[in-house]
Parts: structure tokens; sequence; C-alpha cells
């Protein structure tokens, strides 16, 4: 099928010249085209330009092209969740009341809670069960303009059920519209059944589960919750060599709650992206800028927390390539709107609303290596198109807390409409 969507008040393609995730000016240089078109046929994009350049370059294209009015509003690619634990069972409700009478995360994790609630209720909930709600997560991304979403495990931290994740996430990529990218974390935390042996679950998660991971091609990528009282840099470094030893690119929780060394582990690991970071010390934020990690930076979880957000502005300004995103779990940060995340971005991390956009598209995309395929409107790259009903790109983040998607397109298809999902 051709889409021709023209008339945009502004196209913002985020393109670029270099093939990596960008950095301090770059990651404000939008690349805004006013009069926007972007011409698609199949999955991908042909060229983006101005009504009258697109038509006089592609008549024969343009003659038999769907035509999408986009007067008045604007046009950009489909955003980039690159850090959530979507796949769970239950929900900690209960939790946030506790939070909300003065218990702190790691109070309630250390009592069992945390993470252990939803590794309880994960591995009591039926394939389909968890297959069944995470597709109706699905929908509610996309609905808010999310084309791809990263889905960690590390909610079973026993083989049987770390596998029944990773195979939720491997049959949702094969039948629902939104790509999901998996990632093993088996890691997550040190289950009960180990807590006097952490070590002995260390070997396990190393010696089993990763060759495991990698044989079934369940993974591409290998995370730890390096934290003080969950798996210690040490523990996390023999945990990264071990999945980049068979093929899965190592992540990192980093810096979450407590100083811990997190950022220049994951630069001396070369990993892909630290996450969190809100206590990442300095030398940590220099050696992460040095190595090219990408900083996936969670200003909800810290709202849900009430801590202080990660130093957004002081990594960009070091040269740090930065991505923002939801970290949708239902602990930390149980929300899929990544506009409001964007919001809080701009008001508790000192980033501006151009840098914004580029680290919920490309820098998102590179943070799960899509650079090539996603993140920016270009020729040749996939056809995740979203319209958004605004007048501007800051309207985006100026009117927050409301979901702005009018139409999405996934691989060329129109999926959402009016703000209503096709298939509803
Ligand atoms: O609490 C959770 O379920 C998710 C989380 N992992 C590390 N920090 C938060
Ligand atoms: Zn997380």
């Amino acid at each position: 099928m051709i889409i021709l969507i023209e008339n945009a008040n502004q196209l913002i393609t985020l393109q670029g010249t270099k093939k990596k995730a960008r950095i301090k000016e770059e990651m404000s240089n939008i690349q805004i085209i006013e009069n926007g078109s972007v011409l698609i046929s199949g999955d991908r994009i042909i060229a983006t330009g101005t009504k009258a350049s697109i038509r006089a370059d592609y008549p024969e294209l343009v003659s038999q092209a769907k035509i999408i009015d986009a007067t008045g509003k604007v046009v950009m690619p489909g955003l980039v969740d690159a850090h959530t634990h979507l796949v769970f069972g239950g929900t900690r409700e209960n939790e946030f009341q506790m939070r909300l009478n003065g218990a702190t995360y790691m109070d309630i994790m250390n009592a069992g809670g945390g993470i252990h609630a939803t590794t309880k209720k994960t591995r009591e909930a039926t394939f389909e069960h968890l297959y069944e709600k995470t597709y109706e997560h699905l929908n509610n991304f996309l609905k808010h303009g999310i084309t791809t979403v990263e889905s960690k495990s590390g909610y079973g931290l026993d083989w049987t059920t770390e596998e029944k994740q990773l195979q939720v996430a491997k049959k949702l990529q094969e039948n629902h519209v939104v790509d999901v990218v998996s990632t093993f974390m088996g890691a997550h935390a040190v289950p009960a059944e180990y807590k006097n042996n952490p070590d002995a679950f260390v070997d396990i998660i190393i010696n089993d589960m990763i060759p495991r991971v990698a044989e079934g091609n369940l993974a591409e990528f290998n995370d730890v919750f390096c934290e003080k009282g969950v798996f210690t840099p040490e523990q996390s470094r023999r945990i990264l060599l071990a999945g980049k030893e068979h093929g899965l690119i190592p992540k990192i929780h980093a810096d979450e709650i407590e100083p811990y060394e997190g950022a220049e582990l994951a630069a001396e690991v070369g990993a892909i992206s630290a996450e969190h970071l809100l206590v990442a010390s300095d030398k940590g934020i220099r050696d992460m800028a040095e190595a090219g990690t990408v900083a996936v930076l969670l200003p909800g979880t810290a709202f849900f927390l009430k801590a202080d957000s990660a130093r957004g502005r002081l990594m960009i300004d070091e040269g740090v390539p930065v991505a923002i995103s939801t970290d949708f779990n239902p602990g930390s940060s149980p929300t899929i709107s990544l506009p409001f995340i964007m919001n809080l971005a701009c008001m508790n991390m000192g980033m501006t609303m151009e840098e914004v956009l580029t680290a919920t598209t490309i820098n998102a995309a590179y943070a799960i290596n899509r650079g090539h395929e996603i993140g920016s409107l270009e020729a040749s790259k996939k056809a995740d198109v979203l319209i958004l009903d605004v007048e501007n790109y800051q309207q985006l983040q100026y009117f927050y807390g409301m979901n702005h998607t009018h139409t999405v397109i996934k691989n060329g298809r129109v999926v959402v409409e009016n703000g209503v999902l096709c298939s509803e």
C-alpha cells in the first residue's frame, strides 16, 4: 500500500548523518520540515520533504497513494520505549499505599515484597494469562504512539518462569503489531530460596540460564540490577561478561537507589546502555560519555519513588547520549504514558523539548540496537509514523498528561485512527 501524509504543520524527521546515538547539540537538531510530507510504500519510508517536492519528485507513486491530510498537526517517528518490565503477573497498589505511608522501595523489597511479590504472581500465572494481559498493555502503548517496546524478563528468578516470560514476549513479537525487543533479566533480584547463598544463584544464571537464553534465541540483551542489597558490581560484572560470551548485549540497572559504580561498570564491560542512573557519579558519567554508553533515564520512576531524578542535563552536557523511557513495571513505574515521562524529563531533568524528542525516538532506538531501522523518518527506514493532534511539537510537552495521538502508522499500515485502535 502507498500512503502520502501531507500538509503537516511540522514534520519532525530526526534525520541525522551519523549512524549512532545523538550527543550534545545533535540531540537538539530534530530536523523540522514545515508543511511536510511523508511518502510510504509497503512497510518502508520512500521519502520526506515539502508537499511540492514530494508531488514533483514522485508523481507516479503519489497518483496511487492513499492521502492522509495532516493539516494543523505534527508528524514524527513512532515513539520507542527502550526500558520496560512488560510481562508480569499481579499488581502492587498495596505497596503504593505503603510508600505513601512512609515505607521505602528497599524496605518493602527486603520484607519480601517488591520484585519478590511480582515474582510470586508471575510464577503462578499461566502463559495464556500473561499473554492476554500483556497484549492489552501493548494496545495501550500503541494508542499512546509507542510503536516499539523493549521487554525485560526478571519476574521468574527460576528458569521455568524466566522462559515463560521470554516466550510470552516472543509470541507477542510475532502476533502484535507493536515490535517487542527482548532482554533477559534473570539477575533482577536474588530469590528467597537463595537469600543466604546469592553466589549460587549467580552461578545458575551464568551456567544454566544464559546458555539456554542464547540457544533458544530468546533475548538480544542481558540486564542486571546492580544495586546495594541486590547484585554487587562484582556479581554484575560476572553476569554481564558471561552474557557477552553467549552473544547477549549487556545492559545494566545502575545507581538507581544508592551510588554503586554501576555507570563505571557499564562503560567497562561495553554495555549498550545503563539505566536509571539517579545517583550515578561524575566519574561514571564521564566514563559513559567516553564509551558511548546510552543513558536510559527514567524520570517517571524517580517521580513515583519520590526521589531526585537522574542528572540528565549534566549527562547531555558531558557528551552522554540520552534516551528516556517509562520503565513500565508494577512496582516503581506503573505507567505506559511515555508522553507524561517526556514532560517530566523537561521539568525534573532540565532537558529541552527538542532533546526529549530525540531521547524517545532515535536515541531510544540505538539503546536497543535498532537505530538503523527505526527512530527517524528517512528513506528505507521502517514506516512507523505518528500524527499528533497538536499545532507544534512544543505542545506535546506543554499540554502534559494528555494523549495527543491522532493516527499511528506501523510498518506502513494505519493501526490507530482518531486515537482509536483500528481493530477496536
Ligand atoms: O520493582 C520492580 O518491579 C521493577 C524494578 N526493578 C528495579 N527497580 C525497579
Ligand atoms: Zn527497570
